[in-house]
């Protein structure tokens, strides 16, 4: 396989090069998006395009490897898992809902998977004009057009100080039974899950919570995102503490899912679930 480091920077590369086409296509404001719905989650023509920049750029570098590809806009339910060990997860568009309705909170997830967990992340904000980039082991960074440095998540700090982040628009009466009775009452709304850990790992934030209701997020809404934050020093588990795994089959990720600065990290988890266990017996 080429080298990691020289993964990251093509990676980087293109990450940036699907900020700027997908930037246009937001600012294009006579633009027609061409709105379609699939599973209730709305498709522009910017998804598609951008999905096609990042796969035939990945491909055109990388064609002597053996990667898989799994893209949101090019992904078919039946197709299952990718057999081999390499794969790539993208969303070449997280936050669509957001991207729609101009909050500027949409993001560009790509993630370089081995065996269920991501190895390579690059999280591109275009409205920030900023990339976050990981390695498994290497560390966080974030780029601008001024150079890179190293990011760190915030230090602890009390529970109740913690700021939440939650979705704007995957909210359902679980979710806001669990968010009510949570310790940590400091709580925003940001669209798209890179955006969220962005703010994360920018120290904005330090928590963020998922919970499927009758659908639930996807493998390329957190592959990237994930990585991004673990190797900030935070922790992403499901509230049971599981880790998350990628490629498997399924392409949800079921059940309840808990972002967070690291500190108090388990106490959150089983704050979580304890609560879910009251809501069901309500
Ligand atoms: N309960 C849920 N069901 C389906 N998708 C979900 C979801 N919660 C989050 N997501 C997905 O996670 C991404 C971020 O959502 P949100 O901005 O609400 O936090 C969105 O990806 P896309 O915009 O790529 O579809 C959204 O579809
Ligand atoms: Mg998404």
């Amino acid at each position: 396989m080429t080298n990691l480091p020289e993964i990251l920077k093509i990676t980087r590369e293109v990450g940036w090069g699907a900020a700027k086409l997908l930037r246009s296509y937001y600012q294009a404001t006579a633009n027609n998006l061409e709105i379609e719905y699939k599973q209730n989650e709305p498709i522009t023509i910017a998804d598609k395009a951008v999905s096609e920049y990042i796969l035939s750029h990945l491909q055109a570098a990388f064609v002597d490897e053996d990667f898989g590809y799994i893209s949101e806009e090019t992904y078919k339910s039946q197709q299952g898992k990718y057999p081999g060990e390499l794969v790539w997860i993208i969303d070449p568009l997280d936050g669509t809902r957001d991207f729609i309705n101009k909050t500027g909170e949409y993001a560009i997830h790509i993630a370089l998977v081995q065996n269920t967990r991501p190895i390579l992340a690059v999280v591109a904000i275009p409205e920030a004009e900023k990339i976050y980039y990981a390695t498994k082991g290497g560390g966080t960074f974030v780029e601008t057009v001024n150079g890179s440095h190293p990011l760190k998540v915030a230090a602890a700090k009390p529970l109740e100080d913690l700021i939440l982040v939650v979705s704007r628009s995957h909210r359902h009466d679980k979710l806001e039974f669990l968010l009510k009775n949570l310790p940590c009452q400091k709580q925003k709304a940001i669209g798209s899950v890179g955006c969220k850990v962005a703010a994360i790992v920018e120290q904005q934030a330090d928590v963020y919570i998922s919970l499927s209701g009758k659908s639930a997020p996807k493998d390329w809404d957190l592959a990237a995102p994930e990585l991004i934050l673990t190797e900030a020093g935070g922790k992403f588990t499901h509230f049971d503490g599981r880790p998350l795994e990628y490629n498997t089959g399924d392409i949800n990720q079921w059940g309840g899912l808990l972002a967070s600065s690291s500190q108090d990290h388990e106490i959150l988890c089983q704050k979580a679930e304890l609560t879910l266990t009251e809501f069901a017996a309500k």
